[in-house]
């Protein structure tokens, strides 16, 4: 299989640099005239994916909205995920899982294993374990040509507290992430199969040197659109480093539906408005 950074790098040049979720919140499936139950899931899903799958590089279904079904939502998301691969999306599965190692490889059998029916394109994956901890993802990813986006700034206020610590070897949290995903992409080209998830709301640190964001692998840029992160954002971030940024809304565009054009329309906007990035 050819490499998850090689695939991902060919979408955004084909498709453009905006990643969609599909997160069913119970108050979008009521806005779209549906119940808050596993029937109005899939309406409101499989909708989503025959709207957008098409014309999208990526769409990241957030795991915790079809898990709150239970076997019966989680149906629901092997079903999205299997419809929006053969429509040509990439799957980029919203799970931030992280284990110890051997629950970890577990977790990779079940979302990076193209034998698994929840077999998607990459995940999100939480380094709060230690990184070593995240190992079977990576080895597993890289048998699959499979790809893991590693939660460094998020896009949530609290996130920093944590995310800028210091650590014993002096260096920030999201610095040691950045780097380790600098060391596993080391070599990859166009684009390594690492990323890291980057926050579209993200502040400067109040103190200490800017973030290193050019570790050669895609940015995750989630928080774009509800959250408040714009275009102008992206540009403040991430600067010269932004041509492998891949900012991700979803409740701005999911509002839109049931209407498919409608939801349709604001994609191509927002692919003409982040053609400016760098
Ligand atoms: O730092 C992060 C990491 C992940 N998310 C997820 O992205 C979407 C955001 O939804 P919006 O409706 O566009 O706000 C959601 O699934 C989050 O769990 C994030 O927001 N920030």
């Amino acid at each position: 299989m050819t490499p998850f950074g090689t695939r991902l790098h060919a979408a955004m040049a084909e498709r453009g640099r905006l990643c969609v979720g599909v997160d069913p919140h119970a108050a979008l499936l009521r806005e779209w005239g549906l119940d808050d139950d596993v029937a109005g899931l899939e309406r409101f899903a499989l909708t989503t994916v025959e709207a957008l799958a098409p014309i999208c590089a990526v769409l990241k279904p957030q795991s915790a909205f079809f898990e709150r079904f239970g076997s019966r939502g989680v149906a629901v998301l092997e079903r999205v995920v299997l419809e929006a691969r053969a429509a040509g999306a990439l799957v980029l599965l919203d799970i931030k899982r992280g284990d110890i190692g051997s629950t970890s490889q577990a977790y990779a059998d079940a979302y990076l294993d193209p034998a698994s029916p929840l077999a998607c394109d990459a995940v999100t994956l939480s380094p709060y374990l230690g990184l070593g901890s995240l190992d079977p993802f990576v080895e597993t990813a890289r048998r699959h040509g499979a790809g893991v986006f590693l939660l460094a700034l998020t896009s949530n206020k609290e996130g920093a507290e944590v995310q800028h610590a210091v650590g014993a070897d002096g260096l920030r949290v999201a610095d040691r992430v950045l780097a380790h995903l600098s060391a596993l992409n080391e070599g990859a080209e166009p684009l390594g199969s690492f990323g890291a998830v980057v926050g579209a709301t993200i502040s400067a640190p109040v103190t200490g040197p800017a973030f290193d964001l050019d570790f050669g692998g895609p940015v995750l840029a989630p928080g774009f659109g509800a959250q408040g992160g714009t275009v102008a954002d992206l540009q403040r971030i991430f600067g010269s480093s932004s041509a492998h940024v891949l900012a991700s809304s979803s409740r701005d565009v999911l509002r839109l539906g049931p209407d498919p054009v409608a939801m349709a329309e604001a994609v191509h906007g927002l692919h003409d408005q982040l053609a400016v990035l760098a």
